[in-house]
């Protein structure tokens, strides 16, 4: 395995073309990269983070707003969207084509197609690149609820392990199933005691690997420049279980655990859900050089600690999977100060992947220079150029 501080042992991954039909604001919208370095510009409401949550469907999920697939079509009464991109992982070219097709009284859901083959799962899409974005719908993320921490620790773990999101979607389903049979008051001890089993074993993957990419964050963190502008984060993981003592061998934890969701049926049927297990975790993060809750610190601190935590996964993602991953950092230029800025562009062609911006001052991002494609949004049209 290659060291975290190995950023050579990624293989770059880049979208060189991008195609939308009928996304958010986009009628018909074809674009071409060919640089490290792509900024968006353009005034409010003109479409540029509409684009970051196109390139971030190239990844699993529901993309970075995760909004409906039905918000995401463009309401001009279209009922369909595609997007799709060409994307190059080392020296192979594949073309990746995802949407969506209404459909009366169902839910749509998305379609991934790369190269020809329709794929199962888009964790598929887990084998061409990785994703990482920073947002501002992220910038409530010390001070907000847990699930949004637990969603982007996920995240995180699936971009260096990516049987991840399956292990946790396979655990939601048998919590939902011991839910609804301690609900409807089934007490069948065969049926709950299979299902209990199945979570136990579950449960201990998912802890574990969250522990692991905890413990690789940490490194990285520690390794940063201690000259660097953004602060370094103390992360302090809740595993949702009972005891936070990983120190036991696996099978261990997992016995004890399932022994007490069999001990616990009458208190979680009270409840109306599973009140232990790793759908409860949480990440605290701590300002370090300040020794406090980072939800207590400022906004400018909070947004700075942010970018840290996010260079750290880009690092380790790199080291880790063996992909150098796409940035996607959206309305970041305009909250930073000319100095971290300066250092957030270092950090990232440091780096060495592609990195997508956005911002309404192109200004902003002049000490770029020829290293970026600048790219003019205007109402939903794009056009290379300032
Ligand atoms: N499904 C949709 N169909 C058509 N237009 C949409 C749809 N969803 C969002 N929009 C429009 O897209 C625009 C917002 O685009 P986006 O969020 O990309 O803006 P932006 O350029 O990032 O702006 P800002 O600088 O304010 O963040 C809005 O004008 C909004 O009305």
């Amino acid at each position: 395995m290659s060291s975290i501080g190995d950023l050579s042992a990624g293989r770059l991954s880049r979208v060189s073309a991008l195609k939308l039909y009928d996304f958010r604001n986009y009628g018909s919208l074809d674009l071409r990269f060919d640089k490290r370095f792509v900024v968006f510009a353009g005034p409010n409401g003109a479409g540029k983070t509409n684009l970051l949550e196109a390139l971030s469907l190239l990844s699993p999920g529901r993309g970075m707003r995760r909004a409906s697939y039905g918000e995401m079509m463009r309401q001009a009464g279209a009922n369909a969207f595609s997007v799709r991109a060409d994307l190059t992982l080392g020296d192979d070219m594949t073309s990746v084509l995802t949407g969506v097709k209404g459909e009366e009284d169902r839910p749509a859901s998305r379609q991934v197609r790369i190269g020809e083959t329709v794929v199962k799962s888009s964790d598929e899409l887990l084998d061409l690149s990785r994703i990482v974005w920073l947002t501002p719908g992220m910038d409530g993320l010390f001070t907000g609820p847990a699930g949004d921490r637990r969603r982007f620790l996920d995240r995180m773990v699936l971009s260096i392990d990516p049987a991840h999101g399956r292990r946790a979607g396979d655990f939601e389903r048998a919590m939902r199933s011991r839910n609804k049979l301690l609900s409807d008051n089934r007490n069948d001890d065969v049926w709950l005691s299979g299902i209990e089993t199945q979570m136990a074993e579950l449960a201990v993957a998912m802890v574990f690997a969250r522990d692991q990419l905890v413990g690789h964050l940490e490194r990285a963190i520690a390794m940063a420049d201690i000259a660097s502008p953004f602060p370094k984060a103390g992360l302090d993981l809740d595993h949702g279980l009972e005891t936070s003592d990983l120190s036991a061998p696996a099978v261990e934890i997992e016995d004890r655990y399932r022994e007490r969701l069999a001990r616990n049926r009458m208190r979680d049927a009270y409840a109306g859900r599973t009140l232990e297990g790793p759908h409860r975790a949480d990440l605290s993060v701590t300002h370090l050089a300040k020794a406090m809750p980072a939800g207590l610190s400022s906004t400018g601190e909070q947004k700075a600690l942010l970018v840290g935590l996010i260079i750290a996964h880009a690092r380790i993602t790199s080291a880790l999977s063996g992909m150098t991953p796409i940035l996607l950092l959206d309305e970041i230029a305009a909250h930073l100060d000319a100095g971290r800025r300066a250092s957030l562009f270092d950090l990232v062609a440091e780096l060495g992947g592609q990195t997508f911006m956005t911002g309404t001052d192109a200004s902003l991002f002049e000490a770029l220079g020829e290293r970026a494609q600048m790219v003019t949004i205007t109402d939903g049209a794009a056009r290379t150029g300032p």
